[in-house]
């Protein structure tokens, strides 16, 4: 429960909305309850009046006796109808009140969660899943929906409820009122339990739709490799398999849910019985009027659901605390790379790693090992070396995605942690190797960083990434919707897409992690060519498994598993005759026979 505290910051940001609420609910419940003392009344009237009727018998005062008989019980019937008008019109406010608070609190909830993901830092999401990060801000927030609105509004309709029918039934007869909430809390206890029984399985059938959907999504996305390995049946049974399985536990639950509301109401009418029996006993004896029975069988109809809701409220609050821990959970993660009052100024480019090492923290895999080098401002540094020997690693520590273990990593000579973390990165353009583009238009992914479209900008852009041609080729040119809502693009022309995407940015500092493989020799170099022009006095560090690429770079660093090997120069590492001149080499061997 004590997670569910977190919540009450929303209440007192509410209470100008949530104190009338309470106040409809109490209203509601004093109209609610009314009508069953002018019941009896009418009830006993009826006794009554019958009895005089009959006495009149032969008279003609009779025929008055009637009419005025018949007058008064519509009268009644009219302050009846009157009185559940006016709770009905209470119940409406008392919806509009709470429930619309809920509402507000799940709005609120969910954008401090979303805002609160899009602080922390990459390890974070190395932690989570998609699927767990989208849950808590679906399935948990609106669990905890259940309790702000429903689950408040009907715990304290049952309490104020409860007060005033057990006030009410005490002072008619106190024993027909023990006899009558007799069966109450049995009825609380089995909903308890049932609910309980529900959820636990509806959380089951949840888990196997997830798992269900995920499998669907996945063969989906790979629909090209399980055709090309001929696995559409192998495929099929699993999926007939796991469909099976999620029938199997939802006829379950259909069975338990059919068994709920025949309880339910055979515990109801029990109670009825009783207060028949007991009250038909007290009547006897004198103590009540039949009119009281009436009476009681309507206390005993309006606390009926009250008390189901006092079952199903309790679960209901259990999930929600349970939910609210996982938000929480996430709520108080704090982002491992941060900018206190950092430095916000225009960078040169002068880059210093100073036997700057790294540990994963997820995996404890030591993937930088004492590495040393500069840059300076308008200098190309390239950096080749062995797959898993820690390049991209070198990327990921420039863009401060994670923060070094050992040494320090200077810009500037400023220490990169010490620069104010918004104003850095966006002095840098940054290609990943895995290149991720949104499904919009081309000129939208192109002008990401830019809050405007600039159409100029992006044609320029995607002049200079050698892609321009590609885009005006197609139908709708840099209007093309790409990615799932749209067509998809050649490896090569994604690249391309996602160089423009940071040139377009102006950078200060371009990191390109490899994102040249997909595309042939002469483009390479033509977009190369463009760098040189675009990148005037500004730094790039080139990561590339192809000497080609880099050859031209002021500095190459050759690393293999997590240290430099090999540092200079295309002359002075060819005439080193080291890994970088076999593998040149190996690669023009290559070229000569392809
Ligand atoms: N996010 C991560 N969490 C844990 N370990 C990682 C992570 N990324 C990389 N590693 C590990 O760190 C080491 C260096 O990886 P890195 O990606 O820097 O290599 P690379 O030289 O860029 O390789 P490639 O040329 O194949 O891209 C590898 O052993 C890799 O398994």
């Amino acid at each position: 429960m004590k997670h569910l505290a977190y919540l009450n910051k929303f209440f007192y940001k509410y209470r100008k909305r949530f104190i009338p609420g309470i106040l409809f609910v109490i209203a509601s419940n004093i109209f609610g309850v009314l009508p069953a003392p002018v019941i009896r009344i009418a009830f006993d009237l009826v006794a009554e009046n019958i009895a005089m009727y009959r006495l009149y018998d032969g008279f003609n005062k009779q025929q008055l006796i009637y009419d005025i008989f018949g007058s008064c019980l519509l009268l009644f019937g009219a302050l009846v109808l009157a009185l559940s008008l006016i709770r009905g019109m209470f119940l409406f406010f008392m919806r509009q009140t709470i429930i619309l608070i809920s509402r507000h609190i799940e709005y609120d909830l969910k954008n401090e969660i979303y805002n609160h993901y899009q602080v922390l830092s990459m390890a974070f999401y190395r932690r989570h899943n998609t699927g767990d990060l989208m849950n808590r801000v679906t399935e948990d927030v609106s669990r905890v929906r259940m309790y702000l609105g429903p689950g408040i509004m009907y715990t304290i309709n049952t309490i104020v409820l409860f007060i005033m029918v057990i006030y009410f039934m005490l002072t008619v007869n106190v024993r027909l009122a023990l006899y009558s909430v007799l069966p109450m809390p049995l009825l609380a206890g089995l909903i308890y339990y049932v609910n309980n029984v529900i959820n636990h399985r509806s959380e089951q059938i949840q888990q196997r739709l997830s798992s269900l959907s995920g499998f669907v999504q996945e063969t989906f996305s790979g629909i090209r490799v399980i055709k090309s390995y001929v696995r559409e049946v192998f495929i099929r049974q699993s999926f007939a398999t796991e469909s099976e399985d999620y029938k199997h536990h939802s006829m379950g639950l259909a069975r338990v849910q059919a068994m709920f509301f025949p309880l339910m109401l055979l515990l109801v009418g029990l109670s009825n019985v009783i207060v028949i029996y007991v009250g038909g006993t007290e009547v006897m004896k004198g103590n009540i009027t039949p009119g009281n029975i009436a009476e009681f069988i309507i206390y005993l109809s309006q606390l009926t659901f009250p008390v189901m809701a006092l079952g199903w409220v309790t679960s209901l609050i259990q999930r929600a605390a349970a939910s609210q821990k996982r938000i929480n959970e996430f709520l108080h993660e704090q982002p491992e790379i941060v900018s206190v009052n950092g430095i916000v100024k225009t960078i040169e480019g002068h880059i210093t790693f100073d036997n700057v090492s790294f540990v994963y923290p997820d995996t404890g895999i030591k993937a930088l090992n004492n590495i040393s080098f500069t840059v300076e401002p308008g200098h190309m540094l390239a950096i080749i070396g062995r797959t898993g020997s820690g390049k991209s690693t070198i990327a990921n520590l420039l863009m401060r995605m994670y923060d070094s273990t050992g040494g320090e990593i200077r810009i500037d000579n400023t220490p990169i942690k010490q620069l104010d973390l918004d104003s850095y990165r966006s002095q840098t353009g940054f290609v990943p190797q895995d290149v991720f583009l949104f499904s919009d238009t081309i000129a939208r992914n192109i002008a990401f960083s830019a809050d405007v479209l600039n159409m100029p900008e992006v044609e320029q852009a995607a002049k200079d990434a050698a892609v321009y041609k590609n885009i005006k080729e197609l139908e709708n040119g840099f209007d093309t919707l790409i990615g799932e809502r749209g067509i998809t693009l050649s490896g090569g022309q994604k690249q391309r897409v996602s160089i423009a995407r940071a040139i377009m940015r102006h950078p200060q500092l371009l990191i390109f992690d490899d994102c040249l493989s997909a595309v042939d020799t002469r483009t390479e170099e033509e977009i190369l060519n463009n760098l040189g022009r675009v990148m005037q006095g500004k730094t790039s560090i080139i990561i590339s498994h192809r000497i080609s690429t880099i050859k031209n770079a002021e500095t190459i660093l050759v690393i293999d598993n997590g240290s430099i090997v090999e540092q200079g120069n295309h002359q002075s590492l060819m005439a080193l005759k080291g890994s970088y001149f076999d593998l040149h080499e190996k690669q023009l061997l290559e070229e000569e026979t392809a």
